[in-house]
């Protein structure tokens, strides 16, 4: 196949057509360790993830961790599987159903889709897809809320990737971060304090972000700052003193050292200290997954019983939040400024007599 495919013509002189692609970091296809093996694979095998040089990754990739992990993470993920699929899969698709039904209701014409940096539907396939749609302005929207190189960065790569394969590229925008973003922040809140309003309040406010190796805070990645900054306008929003919350970081994987506090260790601590009631949230994570359902809500509940705590209550991600939509879709319509998503006048009054037709049964 020639590096660049040939393109059809009708994308000639096309009206503009505006998209967003969401995009979350992806799971396996199913909860047995052929799969998970297929996903790890290609996820470890990131070097913006694994920051080794190849040579030395390799062979520890591929003889030690590909051989054992996939059969442990298969059965963690099976404790979370839902009849639909893998819970960052279902919660992902909703979002962006929901995202596109929100715009569409706002009189916005934009195609939305949603792809996985690992695993399926892949960032290439959805951009192909779009460009078929007729896409010609493309707007890159991750679901990560903290900027990362490990995360975000990668997602750009996979776009670049299949960008230069491109013969007719469409314009493409990133967002980069929201972690600070009013609507966000106040999405947040509203689960928490709805959480409260049902079930009562615990002692503590953990807030869970995932970790990322130390080395990357050293070396100029601003993660940490955005996850802190996260907790400050949450805490703040929640009317919340500095020593109801913590900021913890969750799912260390290999040796080196992470970003501290663990969230594991201080939640024992808590227990032990003689702290009976905690609420645990985790603001980085969008979606419910694997790392928040069976790490936070069973494993991390399960430490803390066992050192004493008497309630763990997992505060659920913002998932299918309206309020959390809205504030995606007002984040998204920020980068969209200066690509009209409205249809033209005439056009939607051809549109509402076609509908108005339709409903009288006349053919169109
Ligand atoms: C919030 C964003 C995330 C960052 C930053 C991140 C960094 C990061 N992760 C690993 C290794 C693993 N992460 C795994 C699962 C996982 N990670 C995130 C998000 C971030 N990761 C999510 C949403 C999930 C859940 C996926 C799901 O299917 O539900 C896993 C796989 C599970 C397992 O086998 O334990 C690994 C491995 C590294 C090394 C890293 C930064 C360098
Ligand atoms: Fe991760
Ligand atoms: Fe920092």
């Amino acid at each position: 196949m020639p590096p660049f495919a040939p393109e059809p013509h009708f994308l000639h002189g096309q009206a503009p057509r505006t998209a967003i692609l969401f995009v979350n970091l992806g799971t396996p296809d199913a909860a047995d360790a052929p799969s998970v093996r297929r996903y790890l694979a290609e996820f470890l095998s990131d070097p913006r993830v694994v920051e080794i040089p190849p040579l030395a990754w390799k062979p520890i990739l591929h003889v030690i961790i590909l051989r054992t992990r996939p059969r442990a993470s298969a059965r963690k993920y099976a404790k979370v599987w839902l009849p639909e699929g893998s819970p960052l899969a279902v919660w992902t698709r909703k979002q962006s159903e929901m995202l596109a039904g929100w715009l569409a209701d706002h009189g916005h014409q934009v195609l939305v889709r949603h792809a996985m940096r690992y695993g399926n539907p892949s960032v290439a396939s959805q951009l192909d897809a779009l460009k078929a749609e007729g896409a010609t302005r493309i707007l890159i929207l991750p679901a990560y809320p903290q900027y990362s190189g490990t995360t975000t960065a990668s997602v750009a790569d996979a776009v670049f990737d299949w960008g230069k394969r491109q013969r007719h590229l469409p314009e493409l925008r990133f967002v980069h971060r929201y972690h600070d973003d009013s609507g966000y922040i106040a999405a947040l809140a509203e689960r928490v304090e709805s959480h409260w309003r049902e079930h009562g309040r615990g002692e503590k406010l953990v807030l869970s972000f995932h970790g990322v190796p130390a080395r990357t805070l050293e070396l100029g990645d601003p993660y940490h700052c955005e996850c802190l900054k996260t907790a400050r306008l949450l805490a703040s929003e929640l009317g919340l003193h500095a020593q109801d919350v913590l900021v913890t970081f969750q799912s260390r994987f290999g040796r080196a050292k992470w970003l501290e506090p663990y969230t594991q260790p201080t939640i024992e601590a808590l227990a032990r200290a003689g702290t009976k009631r905690i609420d645990v949230m985790c603001p980085g994570f969008t979606s419910d997954c694997l790392e928040t359902l069976e790490e936070i809500d069973m494993e991390v509940r399960e430490a803390f019983i066992s050192n004493g705590g008497e309630a763990f209550h997992y505060i659920p991600a913002l998932n299918d939040s309206q309020r959390w939509i809205a504030a995606l879709a007002a984040i998204a319509q920020q980068h969209l400024a200066g690509w009209p998503t409205r249809l033209p006048a005439d056009e939607r009054e051809l549109q509402a007599s076609a509908a108005r037709a339709h409903e009288k049964g006349a053919p169109r």
